[in-house]
Formats: structure tokens, sequence, C-alpha cells
């Protein structure tokens, strides 16, 4: 098809996809409830996670699917882990919940390729793009879902043993999804006026 110069390209304009984009938001994950997406459907979803820009294809990216009994270990750990480190009751049980509370968690993890040809922190965007991507194909789905971090990803030791980290790898983000229990306010939105810069010549 001959598309003429000026125009979009009508077979692949997909409006439905806009409004998603324009629409979406995360469900914070302690309002998620069970059931979860079964394996194969969020296999589906994981492969929407791994089809983003990839500099290089070195795949900088691993996906650990944390299952209900999983969760409720992690749970178990979490809290022993916090008593023993001493941290903050307010902090482990903001950690705990997460495993808690989640119908199923997907830890996406950081496997920095070494390379010359391609710098870290392109491999690094690349694995913020797959949360991104797993955000979304589950929203797109009708899940609810949402991107969460705290201590549980960040202090090394806990995520080593929780998510299994090989040496260099870290965690980019714990993608709870399950159905959702509440449909939260929008939140205010970037004012476009203040982020755009238009260069004219
Ligand atoms: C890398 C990353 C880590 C995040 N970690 C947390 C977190 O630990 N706790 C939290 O309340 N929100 C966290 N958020 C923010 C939530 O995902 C937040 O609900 C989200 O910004 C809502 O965005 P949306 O409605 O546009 O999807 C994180 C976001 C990102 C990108």
């Amino acid at each position: 098809m001959e598309i003429a110069p000026g125009t979009v390209n009508p077979a692949t304009r997909n409006d439905e996809v806009l409004r998603f984009l324009l629409t979406r938001r995360s469900r914070p994950p302690k309002t998620l409830k069970a059931p979860a997406p079964e394996r194969a459907e969020l296999t589906e979803l994981l492969t929407a996670a791994a089809r983003v820009p990839d500099h290089g294809k070195l795949e900088p990216w691993r996906f650990v699917v944390l299952e209900r009994p999983a969760l409720e270990r992690l749970a178990g750990d979490a809290g022993a882990y916090a008593a023993a480190k001493g941290i903050d009751e307010a902090t482990a049980t903001k950690g705990i919940n997460q495993f808690a509370d989640s119908p199923l968690c997907v830890a996406v993890i950081s496997v920095p390729r070494p390379t010359d040809k391609v710098p870290q922190i392109e491999q690094t965007l690349s694995v913020g793009a797959a949360c991104y991507g797993l955000l979304s194909a589950a929203l797109a789905a009708g899940w609810g879902a949402g991107w969460l971090t705290g201590w549980v990803a960040h202090d090394r030791d806990f995520a080593a043993s929780a998510f299994g980290l090989q040496e260099g790898e870290w965690v980019a983000g714990l993608v709870h999804i399950g159905t959702e229990g509440a449909t939260p306010p929008e939140r205010p939105r970037p004012d476009m006026g203040q982020i755009i810069t238009w260069v004219e010549a």
C-alpha cells in the first residue's frame, strides 16, 4: 500500500492502544486480590515484557515469578531478616507485607552483560522498559498491577537470597499482579508545557 507523505499508516494506527497508553495507571499492590494469572497467561505477559528495545540484543533481564507459597515463605524470611538486622518496625512491615499481601509477584532482574559495545546505562534503561512492559501488558489484559521496590528489593543480602541473584544482578522492580480490588483515583500528571522543548530551528 502506498502511504501519502504526511499521513499516518492506517494499517498500523491503533486507537485502542493509544487510548490505553493515555489513560493507564497502576493499582496499589496492597489492593490486589487472588486470583492471579495462571502460568500460561503470565507467560504471555512476560513475552510482551521481553519485547522491549534492547541495544545489542543482550537480553539484560530475567524474570523470577513468585507464586503464593513462595510469597508466604518470603514474608516470613523478610520478618526474620528485618528482626536480625534491627530494621525499624514500619519499614520492616512494608517489606513483609509486599510479599504477604501479593497474589503474585514478578521480580524483574537486571542482568548486566559484560560488553564494551553497549554502555551499562543502556542495559539499565532496557530493564526499566521491561518492567513497564510487564506492568502495561498486565493492565491491558485486565489485571491490576503495580511496580514496587523498597528494602526487600535493594538490600543486597536479602535480595540475593530471596531472588537468587547472581553476582552483578540486581532487582529493577517487583511487579505485583492480581485481581483488581479498588480503582484508585487519578494522580496528578506532568504539566507537558514544563517538560517539552520544541526546537524549531
Ligand atoms: C523503579 C520504581 C520503583 C518504585 N517503588 C515504589 C515503592 O517501593 N513504593 C511505592 O509506593 N511506589 C513505588 N513506585 C511508584 C509506584 O509504582 C507508583 O504507584 C506509580 O508511580 C504509579 O504510576 P502510574 O499510575 O503512572 O502507573 C515505584 C516506581 C518505580 C518506577
